[in-house]
């Protein structure tokens, strides 16, 4: 059996699976696929070409729930807005990663986030990564410019080594899933609630995820070579 790969049967589970579609962004050479990659396969695998863009499937349990991601990992964003808009009308949640080493990747950022708040709306979820921890001494990026930056946003925030950790890359997506999963119940009250009545019901807790090493991989990979024809 390949690493990461647990057989489903027997697992108690509670509840329906839930899909999340998550868009991974930010500028070409930032760790885009190799973070995926690594969300799926628990593999660091080292180069990739950077043209590719597809789609991953993930099915994992998360506080022993079901859960489904579809991972869109986009090619660098040095193309026009439109085509960018584009791919993020298909996201439900967003991976915003940089590189600590390279400070463009990081100016990037905002230009990304403003985009998802004007086609998605400012509290769509959103996490930033600051991915090649590993790369210290080349570090131009500020661990604390990584933390104000988010917080400006309202994105979860976390520096990553895509290259040595898979737990750090597991918790990104784990904290995205938190982030989603917060919204839609949230959205599901307001829709739930009478304009009439003034209080809502208290937010559910959202529990952190114990072990995502439990999780099982299906790992399918989609290639898609033209972005256009199938996100429309
Ligand atoms: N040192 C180090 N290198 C990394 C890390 N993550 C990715 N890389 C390397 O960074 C380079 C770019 O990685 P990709 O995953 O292709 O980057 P990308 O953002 O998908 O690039 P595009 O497809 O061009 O948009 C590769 O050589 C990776 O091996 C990391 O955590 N540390």
């Amino acid at each position: 059996m390949a690493a990461g790969r647990f057989p489903v049967c027997g697992r108690k589970t509670s509840g329906p699976t839930q899909t999340v579609k998550v868009v991974v962004l930010g500028q070409a050479g930032v760790g885009k696929t190799a973070m995926t990659v690594r969300f799926v396969t628990k593999r660091f695998i080292g180069d990739y070409d950077p043209t590719l863009e597809a789609i991953y499937h993930h099915r994992t349990f998360i506080d022993d729930n079901p859960v489904q991601f579809e991972v869109l990992d986009t090619a660098g964003q040095e193309e026009n807005s439109l085509a960018l808009e584009q791919k993020i009308r298909w996201g439900d949640a967003f991976v915003i990663v940089y590189s600590i080493n390279d400070i463009c990747s990081f100016e990037e950022v905002m230009r990304i986030k403003f985009l998802i708040n004007h086609t998605k709306g400012p509290n769509t979820p959103v996490t930033l990564a600051g991915n090649k921890r590993d790369l210290e001494l080349d570090r131009m990026v500020a661990r604390l410019d990584g933390e104000k930056m988010a917080d400006t946003l309202g994105c979860g925030f976390s520096e990553i080594t895509t290259k040595e950790s898979y737990i750090e890359v597991a918790r990104v997506f784990e904290g995205l899933y938190a982030r989603w999963k917060e919204q839609t119940l949230t959205k599901d009250v307001r829709c739930r609630s009478p304009k009439s009545s003034p209080k809502l019901s208290p937010r559910p807790h959202i529990r952190r995820v114990k072990n995502l090493l439990k999780s099982t991989t299906t790992g399918k990979h989609l290639d898609v070579p033209s972005f256009g024809a199938n996100f429309c």
